[in-house]
């Protein structure tokens, strides 16, 4: 029986893909194999040695150490592209309310209190304050042209806004997925320089920390409109609330909300509804709980964040050993001649490397016995071992 820890609210559909008798899922245990998250906090938590993988239910796994996690040997995954459709119709719902005062205007009208024949009369009188403009033959800046910011780009223009995008990592996918409409900025500078609205689609990582800061708020139009769905760290908050201040930066739609940002001139802030779809919130469980039951029963990785693509083909009878190693020589070496000493034939195998980590999996034949699997555990650089039995 596998235990499965949901640390957020789960979407059925996904979880249904674990079936009971085989699965057991609560929202605590103390010794889990594999844990489902969403945006909760994993940082601080301590991590079993029976917890083999963590699978996020979402695209940003900034919540989750993944250092830690590589060297304790716990797979983590994602699944980019699950809620993508969710991200984009919130980002083009966001641009037209950077640019039309519908959230003020709406608020106005509520507040209006007159007797209802006045209340025509008052609207046609009030609406000048919350007139905007049009999306339309504007420039759209996007950063990050993954699986968010290319479907931005691509109903950005349809709408009939200029395009010009910056990604320097674009995957070879990524760039088939590209409509050749995007204008492909030289330099993040160029792209910002040329923007009237901009919207950010990287993820967290100490190389993007706080990287829209004041050097590149002054490199920007001025009244310049920013949708951020990507995450608040990006921005240097002190600089950004300087920058709202002074009408440098126009208006600020975030899905990451602060205390200072709430109340600032020119927030429009979103209490992170980026992804909360029906839609989206299911395509996620279903990604994260396949990846995570394929990963239990087979060893088999696709997709991790931390570990490299590793695969072989599962078949009834199978008896396979899952080894997590540092990625060192000599290490397949010592295994294949520590199971030769026990009199064990390989089948088939295979060793993937990512950075630190190395995977790899063997098909066996013969008894493997707790003390080979200790000796193995023992041999340095190798951080966990599992046997699978098909
Ligand atoms: N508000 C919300 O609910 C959601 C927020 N997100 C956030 O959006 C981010 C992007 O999500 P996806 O598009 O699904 O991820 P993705 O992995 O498909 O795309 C990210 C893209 O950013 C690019 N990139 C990385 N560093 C860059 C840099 N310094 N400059 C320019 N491009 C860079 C990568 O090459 C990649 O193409 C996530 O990491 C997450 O933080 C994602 C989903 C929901
Ligand atoms: O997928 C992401 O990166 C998100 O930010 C979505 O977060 P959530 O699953 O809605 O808590």
């Amino acid at each position: 029986m596998y235990k499965i820890q949901t640390l957020n609210k789960i979407a059925e559909k996904g979880l249904d893909l674990l079936p009971h008798g085989q699965y057991e899922i609560a929202s605590e245990f103390n010794e889990p194999d594999g844990i489902i998250v969403r945006s909760f906090k994993m940082h601080e938590m301590p991590f079993p040695i029976s917890l083999k993988a963590i699978a996020r239910a979402g695209a940003g796994v900034n919540n989750i150490p993944l250092e830690r996690c590589s060297e304790k040997g716990i797979v983590v995954f994602n699944t980019p592209g699950a809620n993508a459709n969710a991200v984009k119709e919130l980002v083009l719902c966001s641009m037209l309310l950077a640019s039309r005062d519908v959230v003020g205007g709406v608020a106005w009208t509520k507040s209006l209190e007159a007797p209802a024949d006045q209340i025509p009369a008052l609207v046609e009188q009030g609406k000048a304050n919350f007139a905007g403009c049009e999306i339309k033959g504007k420039t759209l800046g996007v950063v990050g042209l993954g699986a968010i910011g290319a479907l931005v780009a691509k109903d950005a223009l349809a709408l009939g806004m200029n395009v010009i995008g910056y990604d320097p990592y674009l995957s070879v996918d990524g760039a088939w997925e590209l409509s050749n409409d995007v204008q492909k900025a030289s330099g993040l500078e160029t792209l910002l320089k040329s923007a009237d609205y901009l919207t950010i689609h990287v993820p967290l990582l100490p190389s993007t920390k706080e990287m829209y800061n004041a050097e590149k708020f002054a490199m920007m139009k001025p009244g310049i409109k920013i949708m951020n769905f990507a995450r608040g760290e990006l921005f240097k908050e002190d600089d950004l609330l300087d920058a709202l201040e002074s009408g440098q930066i126009g208006a600020y739609v975030t899905d990451f909300p602060t205390t200072k940002l709430i109340h600032a001139k020119g927030v429009i802030p979103v209490p992170h509804l980026g992804a909360s779809t029906e839609e989206s919130e299911e395509n996620c469980a279903i990604w994260a709980s396949r990846q995570l039951k394929n990963f239990l029963e087979s060893g088999n990785i696709e997709n991790s964040v931390n570990f490299p693509t590793c695969k072989l083909p599962m078949r009834k009878g199978i008896k396979r050993l899952s080894i997590v190693n540092k990625n060192i020589p000599n290490i397949i070496g010592t295994v294949t001649s520590l199971l030769a000493k026990e009199g064990i034939n390989i089948d088939e195998m295979i060793n993937q490397s990512k950075g630190d980590v190395a995977y790899m999996l063997l098909d066996v034949q013969g008894e493997i016995s707790p003390s080979l699997i200790q000796a193995l555990e023992k041999t340095e650089g190798i951080r966990r071992v599992r046997l699978i039995l098909g």
